[in-house]
């Protein structure tokens, strides 16, 4: 069974997603946005470490290797962490619009179980921008970029200034985060909207 509900159909005078000029090129790894994220940081020793590279267009592709501490079932991957790649490949969509957003509303279907040492492949693409609203959708393929879709997801993601992470973090990790040249310079390369 699948189906999206309403909010995430894009209005009628929703607008086309603008690849920015200066967007990592097709293949370009991307990197991690923050050394401590679950879904792609490496300082997060059970954490998804899924490495993203720019797409065609505004999309990217990503690998997630599932590993053992993945686990929701004996040996398979649990959907909550499946789910968590999902938002962590449509979260990477942001380099490629140079735009800094957050997850609204992630819906998702669970289409086949995933094994553990499993490399689910992924795919994001932004589908339409209405305003603050970014209408985005992801798939999760098995045995390779053109594999049986595993799970797939539609999302809202909503466009946020700096602020909110400035105003909502917890201090500490806030303060350690302007105190680190690489992640200032990691916000800095979205300030691009006034
Ligand atoms: C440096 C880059 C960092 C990237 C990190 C990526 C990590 C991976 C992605 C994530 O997991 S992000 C973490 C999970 N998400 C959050 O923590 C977001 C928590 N929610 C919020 O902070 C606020 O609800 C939010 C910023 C999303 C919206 O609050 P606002 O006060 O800014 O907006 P507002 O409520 O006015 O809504 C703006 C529009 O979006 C719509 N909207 C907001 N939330 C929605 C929702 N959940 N479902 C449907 N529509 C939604 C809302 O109806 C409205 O539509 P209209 O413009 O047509 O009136």
């Amino acid at each position: 069974m699948s189906g999206t509900s309403s909010v995430l159909n894009p209005p009628a005078d929703a607008v086309a997603p603008v690849r920015h000029p200066d967007a990592p090129a097709p293949g370009e790894l991307l990197g991690t946005h923050y050394e401590h994220c679950f879904g792609c940081g490496g300082g997060q020793e059970h954490g998804l470490h899924l490495a993203a590279r720019a797409g065609e267009g505004v999309s990217v592709t990503a690998e997630f290797t599932v590993r053992a501490a993945h686990q929701g079932a004996p040996g398979l991957a649990h959907g909550g962490i499946l789910a968590t790649a999902l938002d962590e490949t449509l979260g990477s969509l942001h380099w490629v619009l140079r735009t800094i957003a957050v997850t609204g509303r992630l819906e998702t279907d669970f289409l086949l179980p995933v094994p553990v040492d499993t490399v689910l492949y992924l795919e994001a693409e932004v589908t339409a921008v209405h305003g603050r609203k970014i209408y985005c959708t992801a798939t999760g393929r098995l045995g390779g970029p053109d594999g049986d879709v595993a799970v797939r997801a539609d999302a809202l993601f909503i466009e946020v200034k700096v602020d909110h992470f400035i105003d909502n973090g917890r201090p500490e990790e806030i303060r350690a985060a302007m105190e680190d040249p690489d992640q200032v310079r990691r916000a800095r390369a979205f300030e691009v909207n006034p």
